[in-house]
């Protein structure tokens, strides 16, 4: 079908059906939209006057809130090429590298250098000229990114942080070791919180140069009776602080997806307003995203899109592509050995591609060495799901699992 069509297409599929997907993008099996008629009878109004708002709202009722959940479900039915509508907004989401390319291009004449469109939740929040992740203003954008950069790349700040890592696990250490003397070996950890204080530490250490301890924070109130001094010139309520910048990021999600009209509804105003002077608790911080917004017409997968169109980049799906990995869902890190040029796109691509990479890296590599030079970790139930929040970025909440101390001959 010659492409102006297939946009045709696609554009009134939509019209008269609350199915969750175009059936132009289906497999196998095209959905037949349902009709409801008006009746006398009560129920069947009900029913229709509900299907009316389905109609309206389309996709929304159908939200979860965890977007790389719904995505899984959606490629495993739709394949790597699908989309969505959150009420009157489309998005197209992508789950295969090769449908990235256009957007991961690192050309300055790239359509997508958009991450978002404005919106009114993003104008209130006060998002869309200052900071990075949502910065629409391109000029201030790559101001602060070149700044970012430059400050994080250096070889002395990549110094820094090994050794500011190797400070805050010395802590950390020091309250294993009381919690085990004082409360037995068989201690089960939360080694999801652990990690977190661990490594919000060492940003606040970078950003802000002052220790936060929170480690500290978090062991005095697992352990009242054996309280460790924070030590002076420490910031203050520190755990408070690093609860914040998860906040920060679960508000960047609720005014980039809230439409107004709930907005102002009473009880969730006040939230919003509790999230907004949380903002103006913090400095910048940052907040991982994977979707794009096009700002020219461009052809993906063979369907040509128009100008100011959401696309989601499904990096997960994307990683995990049987086309691309044999056994993708295997724990095999041997698979790099051979297949080392392969592309991941974990952190992104093209010039939106994440700025934090190098530093996440050696952050978890000097975390990883630390950790197993001298422990095993032993989940209590590895055959347990992984306890998640997906606001933007997906967050591990609780990981419980044994610290055993590696026995040395
Ligand atoms: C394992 C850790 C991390 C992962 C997996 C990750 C992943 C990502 C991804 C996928 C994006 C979107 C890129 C795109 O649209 O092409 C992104 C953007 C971004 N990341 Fe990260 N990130 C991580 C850590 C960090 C750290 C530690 C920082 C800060 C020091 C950071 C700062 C940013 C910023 C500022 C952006 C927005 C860039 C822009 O819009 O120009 N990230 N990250």
């Amino acid at each position: 079908i010659p492409t102006e069509k297939r946009e045709a297409k696609l554009a009134s599929s939509y019209d008269f059906n609350y199915f969750l997907i175009s059936s132009s993008y289906k497999k196998e099996n095209p959905v037949v939209p349902m009709r409801l008629s008006v009746e006398k009878d009560v129920v069947n109004l009900v029913l229709t006057a509900s299907m009316g708002v389905i109609a309206l709202t389309r996709n929304l009722h159908q939200y979860s809130g965890d977007d790389s959940a719904s995505a899984k479900k959606l490629q495993s039915i739709y394949g790597d090429m699908w989309e969505t509508y959150k009420g009157p907004i489309r998005t197209v989401w992508l789950a295969r590298n090769d449908l990235f390319e256009k957007i991961f291009s690192p050309s300055t004449n790239n359509a997508f250098l958009i991450r978002a469109l404005s919106n009114s939740g993003l104008e209130e929040f006060n998002t869309t000229k200052i900071g990075m992740t949502f910065n629409n203003d391109l000029k201030e954008w790559s101001y602060n990114r070149k700044f970012m950069s430059k400050a994080i790349m250096s070889p002395n700040f990549i110094k820094q942080v090994v050794e500011g890592t190797q400070d805050i696990f010395e802590v950390m250490e020091k309250c294993w070791q009381s919690l085990w003397e004082n409360l037995g070996n068989d201690q089960i950890f939360d080694i999801h919180n652990w990690i977190l204080l661990a490594t919000s530490e060492s940003i606040i250490l970078l950003t802000t140069h002052k220790r936060a301890y929170s480690i500290i924070d978090y062991y005095n109130n697992l352990l009242p009776t054996k309280k460790f001094d924070t030590p002076i010139g420490a910031l203050e309520e520190s755990e408070n602080y690093i609860a914040s910048i998860r906040t920060y990021i679960r508000a960047m999600e609720f005014f980039f997806t809230t439409p107004k009209i709930i907005r102002i509804l009473p009880g969730v105003r006040r939230y919003a307003q509790n999230l907004i002077k949380n903002r103006d608790l913090l400095i910048f911080p940052s907040a991982p995203t994977t979707f794009r917004t096009s700002t020219k017409p461009v052809e993906i997968g063979g369907y040509i899109f128009p100008e100011n169109l959401q696309f989601f980049i499904y990096i997960e799906g994307a990683n995990n592509h049987p086309q691309h990995w044999t056994d993708p869902d295997t724990f095999n890190p041997d698979r790099f050995l051979d297949d080392s040029n392969k592309v991941i796109n974990t952190f992104g691509g093209g010039l939106r591609m994440c700025p934090g990479r190098n530093l996440s890296i050696i952050e978890i590599l000097s975390f990883i060495v630390m950790l197993y030079r001298k422990y095993d970790i032993e989940l209590v139930d590895m055959n347990a799901p992984i306890k998640y929040n997906f606001n933007i970025i997906r967050q591990c909440v609780k990981m419980e699992a044994r610290i055993i101390p590696r026995k040395f001959e």
